[in-house]
């Protein structure tokens, strides 16, 4: 999955890290496009479903390859943002969740909790997660693929495919 085209988002308790994170994506050169979805300002009173599932759309229509969400503990970002078929949003904030989210799950949404961890380790793991490529030949392809049978309408996840 390339990391060409990133959206960014937050609520006012995301605010913060999130222009600092976009920041940082920013002077990537492997990042080409940080689109903003907001909130852009502490008075903007904007929920985080809106926010999660606006930045979610862009991925799941493919303008965007991933997104990189903030509130306040990174949570209902990643409740939200899952409500949008094909969208696979996880919160991590140490590093081996944050590796196994893209290698095992193919996880095209990061969230991150302003409130739970310190701007210096954010910014760690946003550049840990830009390193990270879902193998599609990998043994978790298979589990991956479960997922979206059960997403697209399927009663066994595509068991009959893969065992777990
Ligand atoms: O998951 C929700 C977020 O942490 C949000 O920023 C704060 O939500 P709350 O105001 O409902 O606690």
């Amino acid at each position: 999955m390339s990391v060409a085209r990133i959206v960014v988002g937050a609520d006012e308790a995301g605010l913060a890290y999130k222009d600092v994170l976009a920041d940082l994506l920013r002077a990537d050169p492997r990042v080409e496009v940080v689109e903003d979805v907001g909130v852009h300002a502490d008075d903007d009173g904007t929920a985080y479903p809106h926010v999660a599932v606006a930045a979610a759309r862009r991925v799941a229509e493919g303008a965007a390859d991933r997104a990189l969400l903030v509130c306040g503990t990174g949570l209902g970002m990643a409740i939200a943002a899952n409500k949008v078929a094909g969208v696979r949003a996880v919160t991590a904030h140490d590093a081996f969740s944050v590796e196994r989210s893209v290698l095992s799950n193919d996880a095209q949404v990061l969230c991150l909790g302003q409130r739970v961890i310190g701007v210096e380790l954010a910014k760690m793991l946003v550049r840990q997660w830009l390193d990270l490529e879902f193998d599609p030949t990998s043994r978790s392809a298979a589990k991956v693929d479960a997922i979206r049978g059960y997403e697209t309408g399927g009663t066994d996840g595509g068991e009959a495919a893969g065992s777990c």
